[in-house]
């Protein structure tokens, strides 16, 4: 059946959005792999299937391109609020909030959580940071901000060789759910941030990474609220203050509009 399908991208971070709520469409791991690969399918980082809710505006289902299905995407929530206006989102890491407020969108997300087993870990260490290091990263800070995230914070961010140290990481048997990896180096209350992400590999942007960024930047006092976080597709504005949801402000850009032929 030919489905249509929109392509945006936040940032750089870039998705094939799927509309479901009046057509049902049974997603797999193989199916969103296969519209992910950006030489046998239509490319994208992350495929976003979006169905009925019964608590919210909409339902959001989130898949990395190696297929997996995970909680929570920064960079698409606010795609999906400029898209369909909605203002509330049920996602599998919470319910999220958003706004478009002219160029930009807003977008709420959740009360971040920092205990080993929220994050999670597979067994109990303390997260801030977490006395761990692998080759020239160390001592990163855990933060789960509705899906789970390393933070290491270095002098400089060229140093790290994410691209090779990043699937060892995320990997590693300490994060039974795999981890996203985040390496940042903070200046005068701005971020600049690199992150490898979890079933995707590097992006250009990370909008769960920069929440989680900074919050473990505001947490230990290198930053205050709001902060600034310049990645290599783009900036967000991050506000954070404990005991309270992220708020996420940022772009949101429709690419195009195509039809594809799915099962
Ligand atoms: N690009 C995203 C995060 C997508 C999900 C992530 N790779 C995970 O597995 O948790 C963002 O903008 O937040």
């Amino acid at each position: 059946m030919l489905r249509q399908f929109h392509k945006m991208h936040g940032l750089g971070n870039d998705f094939v959005i799927l509309d479901a709520r009046e057509q049902p469409l049974e997603m797999t791991e193989a199916l969103a792999r296969h519209i992910a690969d950006r030489r046998e399918g239509i490319g994208c980082d992350q495929l976003i299937l979006l169905e009925h809710s019964d608590r919210a505006d909409l339902r959001m289902r989130i898949f990395n391109a190696d297929g997996s299905e995970v909680q929570s995407c920064g960079n698409a929530t606010r795609c999906v609020v400029r898209l369909t206006g909605a203002a509330t989102i049920e996602t599998a890491g919470g319910l999220l909030s958003g706004a478009s407020e002219g160029d930009a969108v807003e977008v709420t997300l959740v009360e971040p959580r920092f205990e080993w087993d929220a994050i999670p870990l597979a067994y109990p260490l303390p997260t801030d940071p977490l006395p761990m290091g692998w080759e020239n990263l160390d001592r990163p800070y855990a933060v789960n901000v509705g899906n789970p995230h390393l933070v290491f914070f270095v002098d400089d961010l060229e140093d790290a060789d994410l691209e090779g140290i990043g699937p060892g990481i995320e990997t590693d048997p300490l994060f039974p759910e795999r981890i996203n990896v985040n390496v940042a180096s903070v200046g005068v209350n701005s971020i600049r941030l690199r992150t490898f992400e979890r079933g995707a590999g590097l992006t250009r942007a990370c909008g769960t990474g920069a929440c989680a960024t900074a919050i473990a930047a505001i947490r230990t006092r290198l930053a205050s609220s709001p902060v600034n976080v310049h990645m290599a597709g783009g900036s967000l504005t991050i506000a954070w203050a404990p005991g309270e949801p992220v708020r996420m402000r940022g772009s949101a850009t429709h690419v195009f509009k195509g039809f594809i032929d799915l099962p």
